[in-house]
């Protein structure tokens, strides 16, 4: 990299030299020399300039260099957003970075610029084509084996020690657990004698079988055998409390798999779930190769209990079943009924619309101002339509962080709960090394490099500051706690305490973050090394990846449904003079909202499915915004809740492949059933056409091709009739793309 900071900046006729030079070995394919040039150029006029960083991402794009490409690109892109080819150098260096939706968000706003230009819809078909066939190959090997299970720990919550022995205590107190065994005189020969009796009878006799059994156990006390004999009979005879006292006095080393197991199950139904984790622990540990029962029934003791609480409001629950955890309707739902509200634990503005649109950073409320909504048309305006404005137009004016001066909020409110939350660690009046944070969100993610060279830091497609908050939440809580007990350093308790809320979230992503953007590491490190009271915060690199895929996997994209414009809109409209009209002309434009990305617990449960039954809206949740879920559709009890996570509009083939690359399945919905790829296969039984033949398609939908009559009927009634023309739901609201080009497929 060329473009160092400290360059002197070059006279104008240098300049021009050094552009014809740079130009000469463009033109002869020097690529490198080319780059060195551009460098120069770029350091030499002491700014930026879109012409040369295109010039120079070129170059880079034809040294295979992409990722030097993309930041360039995307450099550029912030000083141009509607420039076209600066667009397209983005979608590019995308395509070869494997960035597939980023690629496609940018061929999106081309289309948008330019709807009919070609070299973006070769683009897109170049993109559809590398992501089809990534993920045919691998899609035929791996589509058996995701499994839910491998995603989830089932390490202790801090804090569930103290419960374990608290539900001891309830076991002994309530349930008398472990029981106290009348011990008749001990003779071992007489015990084996009554025990086989026990044995003979059993299936004749239980009561009877079980008195044999007892007299047994009370002539040789801690004979095994029998205590797990009299246990599996009292079980038989739904005497389950017995059966647990006889399986909790077998040694814990001695107790089988099928001891834990049912144990395990014997206290989740007396609602003593640390305990029944417990026991599900050690039963998982001596499972059979291949049988999930005991690791299955853990995970569910342990959404109970974790999300119990999230859903006791509405008409749903969350579940862990196949596809891990899920939402599932605890009662009928209908269309249009609110399943669910659900507040985000962590957020922070969209990167692109920070640039754009003032908000509270902390409770996500609007705070656009007129000039933000009307622009240069506020200066046209006649000065009583002015006058309105200035009336109208709700007050909005921020305050600001009263440290740092950076950070703005809607209400003194916001202010403070920020600071006690998250700010006070990462308030640059606080912690002088957290500036970096927002110069690089001033900056798109850009900054200087450990060799003074200038380029893309951050490279997320969401804002820092949701990791910045997330570990400032964390060491914020960790220091409450270490103050509460009196210590100067928070202990190993402590920590897991404070991030034990960031456990509900998954976390999925094959990628090296830290290789992806090799700078911003450090700017954590740096970030975290103080973080007042002598506390210290190491962001490892582990911790960085980990915390990276997590917001990757659950962000969602919302916003506040009321903007000062509705309010404005609403002030208007009482206005007895009905002056209201005259400002109709500047009124045509919707309301900008500002877009936030939040992680939110129970949304975050739900899976996807291509044919989905809920919505995500905006909406407000505890008087801030937050998310809606909403029935698409008519929701039986018991039926899982699925959104979508991509533009269902897509082409089967390519939901997969996107849905894999970013979540790590393959959908197996069922528009994914009895939907086909192409019209050279026969949806139904998959017998190939012959080469240069086609099957006909269905007719109402195009999406399955079907080989003979019979077939097409045989897949109708299975299933194709549920899905054919399905529905689809707006994810503009997601942060996934909407890949929906000229009402055409891609
Ligand atoms: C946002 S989480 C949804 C909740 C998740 N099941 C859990 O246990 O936390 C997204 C992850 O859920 C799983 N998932 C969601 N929908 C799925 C589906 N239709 N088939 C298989 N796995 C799915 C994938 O592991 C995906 O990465």
């Amino acid at each position: 990299m060329g473009d160092q900071v400290h360059a002197a900046l070059l006279s104008e006729p240098d300049l021009k030299e050094l552009e014809s030079e740079a130009e000469e070995y463009f033109n002869n394919k020097e690529f490198e020399k080319a780059v060195e040039k551009y460098g120069s150029i770029l350091a030499g006029r002491g700014s930026e300039n879109v012409t040369t960083l295109l010039k120079r991402a070129e170059c880079y794009m034809n040294l295979k260099l992409y990722q030097n490409a993309h930041s360039d690109a995307k450099h550029a892109l912030r000083m141009e957003p509607k420039n076209l080819d600066v667009i397209i150098m983005c979608g590019q260096a995308c395509i070869e970075l494997l960035l597939f939706e980023e690629a496609l968000n940018y061929f999106q706003d081309g289309l948008k610029i330019d709807a009919k230009n070609k070299t973006i819809t070769t683009s897109l078909k170049t993109l559809h084509q590398k992501i089809v066939k990534d993920f045919t190959i691998k899609g035929r090997v791996e589509e058996q084996t995701y499994n839910a299970l491998k995603f989830c720990s089932q390490d202790p919550y801090p804090g569930d020690s103290d419960t374990l022995n608290q539900e001891y205590e309830i076991l002994s107190s309530k349930y008398h657990i472990p029981g106290e065994e009348k011990i008749l005189a001990y003779n071992q020969q007489e015990a084996a004698w009554h025990a086989t009796q026990a044995f003979r009878i059993r299936g004749k006799s239980l009561s009877q079988a079980i008195a044999e059994c007892s007299i047994a156990v009370s002539k040789d006390p801690t004979n095994i055998v029998y205590r797990q004999l009299r246990g599996d009979m009292w079980l038989e005879k739904d005497e389950s409390l017995k059966a647990l006292s006889d399986f909790w006095a077998i040694p814990k080393g001695q107790r089988s798999y099928d001891v834990w197991k049912v144990g395990g199950t014997i206290l989740r139904t007396i609602d003593l779930p640390i305990s029944a984790e417990f026991w599900f622990r050690k039963a998982t540990k001596l499972s059979p190769p291949n049988d999930e029962e005991a690791a299955t029934l853990f995970q569910q003791v342990r959404v109970e209990r974790l999300y119990g609480p999230l859903t006791s409001d509405f008409p749903v629950k969350v579940e862990f079943r196949q596809f891990g955890r899920g939402l599932y309707a605890k009662e009928d739902i209908k269309e249009g009924d609110l399943a669910f509200v659900d507040s985000p634990v962590v957020k922070a503005q969209v990167i692109r619309s920070n640039h754009e649109i003032t908000a509270c950073n902390h409770c996500a409320r609007s705070l656009l101002t007129a000039a933000e909504y009307f622009g240069d048309m506020l200066k046209d305006m006649k000065s009583d339509e002015r006058e309105l404005v200035d009336r109208y137009w709700p007050n909005v004016t921020p305050i600001y962080c009263e440290d740092c001066k950076k950070v703005k909020y809607c209400s003194d409110d916001c202010r403070l709960e920020a600071y006690d939350l998250y700010h006070q660690i990462i308030c640059p009046k606080k912690n002088p090394a957290s500036i970096e944070i927002y110069d690089l969100i001033d900056n798109d993610g850009w900054g200087y490099r450990a060799d003074g060279s200038r380029g893309e830091i951050w490279a997320g497609h969401y804002s820092i500051l949701i990791l910045s908050n997330i570990w400032a939440s964390i060491i914020v809580e960790a220091k409450r706690l270490m103050f509460k007990d009196g210590l100067s350093t928070p202990t190993t308790e402590h920590w897991a305490r404070a991030k034990a809320p960031y456990r509900r979230f998954i976390a999925y992503g094959t990628t090296s973050v830290t290789k992806r953007m090799p700078d911003m590491l450090p700017v954590f490190q740096r970030v975290f090394k103080q973080c007042g009271d002598g506390v210290s915060f190491d962001v490892t690199a582990e911790e960085f990846n980990g915390r990276y895929y997590q917001a990757t996997c659950n962000l969602q994209e919302f916003s506040a449904r009321t903007t000062p414009y509705h309010i404005f809109m609403t002030n208007l409209s009482m206005d007895e003079r009905m002056r209201g009209l005259k400002m109709v002309k500047y009124l045509e434009k919707a309301s900008p909202y500002a877009s936030f990305c939040g992680m939110f617990p129970l949304h975050a449960c739900l899976n996807h499915s291509c044919c989905n039954n809920v919505e995500i809206r905006d909406g407000d949740c505890s008087d801030r915004p937050g998310v809606h879920v909403v029935a698409k559709k008519f929701i039986k009890a018991g039926e899982e809740l699925f959104t979508t996570y991509i533009d269902s509009k897509l082409r089967r083939n390519l939901r997969r492949a996107w849905l894999y690359k970013s979540f790590n399945f393959w959908c197996l919905c069922p528009r994914c059933k009895f939907e086909g790829d192409d019209s050279n296969v026969c949806t139904n039984c998959n017998v190939e056409a012959e080469e240069d033949k086609q099957f006909p398609g269905c007719s109402k939908c195009k999406r399955a091709w079907y080989c003979s009559v019979k077939c097409q009927k045989d897949s109708w009634k299975r299933g194709h009739k549920a899905i054919c023309n399905y529905g689809h739901s707006d994810v503009a609201g997601s942060i996934l793309p909407v890949p929906w080009v000229d009402n055409k497929y891609i």
